[in-house]
């Protein structure tokens, strides 16, 4: 979708040429082209190093001069060249701005006071970063609410000067200000399956966010299989809403929930996300917004709201094709925004860990709570049926616990094995030249470290020559960090 909205701005601005398809390459690739040369990856390392240093630098002397700024506390809107919004989209150095409050126009264009007041409200701009911003590392992301100055009204163009302090930031996929998940699945096409479902939703807890959970496609089936899903779902502590985009039941209350905040869509490929926010998008229009005059004149070709595309379900696997891939926010009516995410059928469980496992499931908590807090909480019990364990094998996702607990047991071992420090996070794009977008390792100087540290046990740590790997010379240990990431890509 972002693809053939970067592409139809292109058209309509004959702006230069970008390399879109190289957007994303294989980050694991990325390594090993760097990791394979032992030259290329010295020369690398010590140019990556310089580099952060000189940054870490000018992070420190220039973060000063752009504070993030106050939710609360909003600076005056003074000049009409400047607006309030909330990044919606962004790709290569564009970002797809949507106004929130700007100073309203001139008297004399519009009469009516609250016609103005919501003139510009809705707006849509096409913003580049302004350079102190890159230049103090300080990273915009979709969902992030923006000041933004030298607005061309009549253009749709703007320039983002600066960011506000963020509520959240979820990583995967990387929106900032998410106050609620939205967990979509369908009941049929592809059925949906306990296990898996049982992974979208701790991934989903563990971003420690309002999540509501609902089923899809809802018409395939019957009142029965329905109302058992129900029933087990209550089981499981949740409360599931039904709703079929085929037949527009159960989209009022979506709707609804979804109103006034900002959720991520979260689901298996093909439930059916993307037609739900096509549904709940095309309830309202923000061109609806009656302008009086023509000061304001929408531009051709700056419309980013190209229908989410709808993949074709596959009819041999019943999965959809992995159609959506760029994050974006769709403006929804009574405000509030949906983020669609990248496809992707296996969620990471990357922030989940034995520890914080138990507390992923409502039933665990609720067992845990209703019982004396001193008999498991005290001595470390992982809830696998030691003596004593308030929790109790008697309830449908047990198995699913215990087998989560030893994916991700068998995770953090590998982890220590390889000093815990390559995940998904570990790896940071650079949009290079051209706006080819490069995956290089991500190089963090003492908190990763420590992160590691307090995962190393202490018996793992004494079958190492520890001091190989832990140094307080942070340059050398830059240097540490990669050889580890090669060794995991050999
Ligand atoms: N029968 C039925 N089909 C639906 C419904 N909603 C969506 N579909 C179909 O399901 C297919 C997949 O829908 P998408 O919206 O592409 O699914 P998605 O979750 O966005 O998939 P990815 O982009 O791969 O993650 C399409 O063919 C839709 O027409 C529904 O309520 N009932
Ligand atoms: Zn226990």
């Amino acid at each position: 979708m972002a693809n053939s909205i970067i592409s139809s701005i292109f058209r309509h601005r004959t702006a230069p040429p970008i390399l879109l398809n190289s957007i994303s390459i294989s980050i694991s690739a990325a390594h090993r082209q760097n990791l394979t040369n032992p030259n290329k990856k010295h020369h690398h390392l010590n140019q990556t190093n310089k580099n952060l240093l000189k940054a870490r630098q000018s992070v420190k002397h220039l973060s000063s001069l752009a504070p993030f700024l106050s939710p609360s506390n909003p600076p005056p809107l003074t000049r009409p060249d400047q607006a309030v919004g909330t990044v919606a989209a962004a790709q290569a150095n564009f970002m797809r701005v949507i106004v929130e409050s700007a100073p309203a126009p001139a008297p004399a264009a519009v009469r009516d006071d609250d016609a103005r007041a919501r003139a510009r409200a809705g707006v849509e701009l096409l913003c580049v970063v302004k350079a102190v911003l890159k230049k103090i590392k300080r990273r915009v992301l979709v969902g992030d609410r923006v000041m933004v100055g030298a607005v061309d009204w009549v253009d749709g163009r703007g320039m983002i000067e600066n960011v506000f302090q963020r509520t959240s930031e979820v990583a995967d996929p990387p929106v900032a200000n998410v106050d609620h998940l939205l967990v979509l699945f369908s009941m049929d096409q592809p059925k949906v399956e306990a296990f898996t479902l049982t992974r979208f939703l701790v991934e989903a807890e563990s971003a420690g966010m309002p999540l509501t959970l609902a089923f899809n496609k809802a018409e395939l089936v019957d009142d029965e299989t329905r109302k058992a899903w129900k029933i087990k779902l209550r089981e499981w502590g949740y409360q599931p809403l039904f709703c079929s985009v085929e037949t527009g039941n159960g989209l009022d209350s979506l709707a609804y929930i979804l109103k006034g905040q900002t959720s991520v869509i979260v689901g298996p490929s093909g439930v059916g996300k993307s037609s739900l926010i096509n549904a709940l998008r095309s309830a309202q229009d923000i061109s609806a917004v009656a302008y009086e005059d023509s000061w304001f004149t929408r531009v051709e070709g700056t419309r980013w709201y190209e229908d989410q595309r709808v993949g074709e379900v596959s009819s041999k696997s019943g999965k959809g094709k992995h159609t959506t891939r760029h994050v974006s926010l769709l403006p929804l009516t009574g405000g509030g925004y949906l983020a669609d995410t990248p496809g992707f059928n296996q969620p990471s469980l990357l922030k989940v860990t034995k520890k914080t496992l138990p507390q992923m499931f409502p039933e665990i908590r609720k067992m845990l709570s209703e019982s004396d807090p001193s008999k498991c909480a005290f001595n470390d019990c992982m809830h696998l049926g030691e003596p004593g364990c308030v929790v109790k094998a008697d309830w449908e996702r047990y198995p699913y616990y215990l087998q989560l607990f030893d994916e991700i047991k068998i995770r953090e071992e590998f982890q220590l094995r390889t000093i815990g420090t390559k995940r998904e996070g570990d790896v940071r794009y650079k949009v290079g030249d051209m706006g080819v977008k490069q995956a290089e390792p991500r190089l963090e100087f003492k908190k990763h470290r420590r992160q590691s540290r307090k995962r190393i046990n202490q018996s793992i740590l004494d079958e190492l020559d520890d001091d190989e790997y832990f140094t307080d010379n942070e340059d050398i240990n830059l240097e540490e960090d990669a050889k580890v990431v090669g060794r995991e890509n050999q």
